[in-house]
């Protein structure tokens, strides 16, 4: 075709990278936008309330690291993320996977009504009180906000989240110069579909959200080690055995 040869590699990076996130992101948007005013009843409400702290944990920690399991598939299929070394891959996920899962979480948001689908409705932050951890649920809650202003296509979902995940920043990186080559390809990727979509300004955007992220990670570990030493026996016993592996 009429595309200079490294153009063509980077239709082909955005191809699979956007495939990838179609084939790994876990619900339709139009699955979620038929079910967009399905929200929880009182009585539903209620249940969630009463139930305690490590109950709400634990039932949090399914989807969290069943959701956790499609961005490891997402990863997967990023060109050149297979092509590092089985630590780094480790690496980037330990660090990485809980920032796509709020970055995607944008995709689950109503911002007509503040809720987000969970459980198979749409949860408005009460529906989390009894995890004890308001600030953490309030900041999920305004990430996913912040997220949808941004308008984000799928394809720039797509691009944004594997820029998230091979970030050449993270902890005990064995090869960080490959993970930057890894980097820096996605980023011409997103840069190329952003030109082409008329929407440069989002790039600068994108970074200030990339900081952001990294605050929220930090605050969801420390809430992790609160629960694990509050709730020793359900953090290590019931947390699928994933979640223990990525975040222990
Ligand atoms: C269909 N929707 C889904 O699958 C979404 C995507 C990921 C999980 N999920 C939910 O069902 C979901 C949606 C919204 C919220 Cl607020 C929650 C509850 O979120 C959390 C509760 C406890 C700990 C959480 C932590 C902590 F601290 F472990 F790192 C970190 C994140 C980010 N979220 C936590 C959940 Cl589990």
């Amino acid at each position: 075709n009429h595309y200079p040869h490294s153009l063509r590699n980077i239709d082909e990076l955005c191809a699979s990278v956007v495939r990838s996130h179609r084939e790994t992101s876990q619900y339709r948007l139009e699955e979620l936008q038929a079910l967009r005013w399905k929200v929880f009843s009182r009585e539903e409400i209620q249940a969630y309330q009463s139930k305690t702290v490590d109950e709400m944990w634990q039932h949090c920690a399914v989807r969290l690291t069943d959701a956790v399991q499609y961005v490891v598939e997402f990863a997967k299929h990023i060109p050149g993320f297979r092509m590092l070394s089985q630590n780094d891959q480790i690496a980037l996920l330990k660090t990485g996977s809980m920032e796509v899962v709020l970055v995607r979480m944008c995709r689950f948001f109503n911002t007509e009504n503040n809720t987000v689908f969970f459980d198979g409705k749409f949860a408005g932050t009460e529906v989390f009180k009894s995890l004890a951890c308001g600030d953490l649920i309030a900041a999920v809650f305004d990430f996913a906000h912040g997220m949808c202003a941004l308008k984000l296509t799928e394809q720039q979902l797509a691009l944004f989240s594997a820029l998230v995940l091979i970030n050449a920043d993270r902890p005990s990186l064995e090869d960080r110069v490959r993970v930057q080559r890894v980097h820096r390809s996605v980023e011409v990727g997103l840069t190329h579909i952003l030109h082409r979509d008329n929407h440069d300004s989002l790039l600068h955007k994108l970074y200030q959200k990339m900081a952001v992220l990294r605050s929220l990670c930090s605050l969801h570990m420390e809430k992790l080690r609160w629960f694990s030493q509050r709730y020793p026996l359900t953090a290590h016993s019931l947390f699928p055995p994933l979640y223990k592996e990525l975040f222990a």
